[in-house]
């Protein structure tokens, strides 16, 4: 496949595959959950955000060149931030500091879905363990993640009384981002994925990723959405 063939097929797996698709999401951003089933999500997706960083920290030691660290070691900054309340990762508490959630609760991970935290250490276990090229193409979810994003906050603005664009705030540096690290993550994956196998490990890796934000959905729907089967030990709201 040329380069702009493989684009084409990265993004035709996130047409089909991408968790915007999820009815769980779909249901989050039209306004059709309440604030208890917005505490799971907010919750469970704080195990997501957390191990972002220690995800790339992983890929960051692996990387060969100072040229590729340069580029990754930017990711580390925006989840981390360069001080002590800074970052995304801070950024999200205050979300589920909105929410009505306890931060120490949500920090000690303890209410987390099993199938959310086996989800993301699956990913971080992922960028570890593969290629670099894998591990790269893994993180290219972020295509994705603008359209959702947009989504997602003008949605839960408009249907939620209990949250605002403060609440939100998360999603904003996101905006841009996103873009940029996606922009660097296609053109590395085009540029080094040439034979056959390569292409096919990309896709897979992306499929794969794909894979993880549709499980730790598919544990949000099956525990906190009518009947709802909460495992024991999870967040009871
Ligand atoms: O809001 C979302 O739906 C969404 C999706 C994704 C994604 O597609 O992986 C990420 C994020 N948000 C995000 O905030 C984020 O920091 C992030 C990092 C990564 C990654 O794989 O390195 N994905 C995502």
């Amino acid at each position: 496949m040329t380069p702009d063939a493989l684009e084409a097929a990265l993004r035709r797996i996130g047409a089909e595959r991408y968790h915007n698709l999820h009815p769980f999401h779909r249901a989050l951003h039209d306004g059709r959950l309440d604030r208890a089933q917005v505490q799971a999500w907010a919750l469970n997706r704080y195990c997501y955000q957390s191990h972002i960083p220690m995800k790339d920290a992983t890929l960051l030691a692996r990387l060969p060149t100072a040229a590729l660290r340069r580029a990754w070691r930017t990711r580390l900054v925006d989840h981390d931030g360069e001080t002590q309340g800074e970052g995304g990762v801070a950024r999200w508490l205050v979300l589920t500091d909105a929410l009505g959630l306890d931060r120490s609760y949500v920090e000690s991970l303890s209410g987390v879905l099993p199938a959310t935290r086996f989800a993301v250490e699956a990913y971080v276990h992922f960028v570890r363990d593969r290629s670099i090229l894998e591990a790269i193409a893994s993180s290219l979810t972020e295509l994705f993640a603008p359209t959702i994003i947009g989504e997602r906050v003008s949605g839960m603005l408009r249907h939620y009384d209990f949250v605002d664009r403060q609440a939100l705030a998360y999603f904003t540096p996101r905006l841009t981002q996103a873009p940029q690290d996606a922009a660097f993550a296609l053109a590395y994956v085009c540029a080094h994925a040439t034979s056959v196998a390569e292409q096919d490990a990309v896709l897979e890796a992306l499929r794969f990723k794909c894979d993880v934000l549709w499980s730790m959905l598919d544990a949000l729907e099956h525990a906190y959405v009518v009947p709802g089967h909460i495992p024991p030990g999870a967040f009871r709201p």
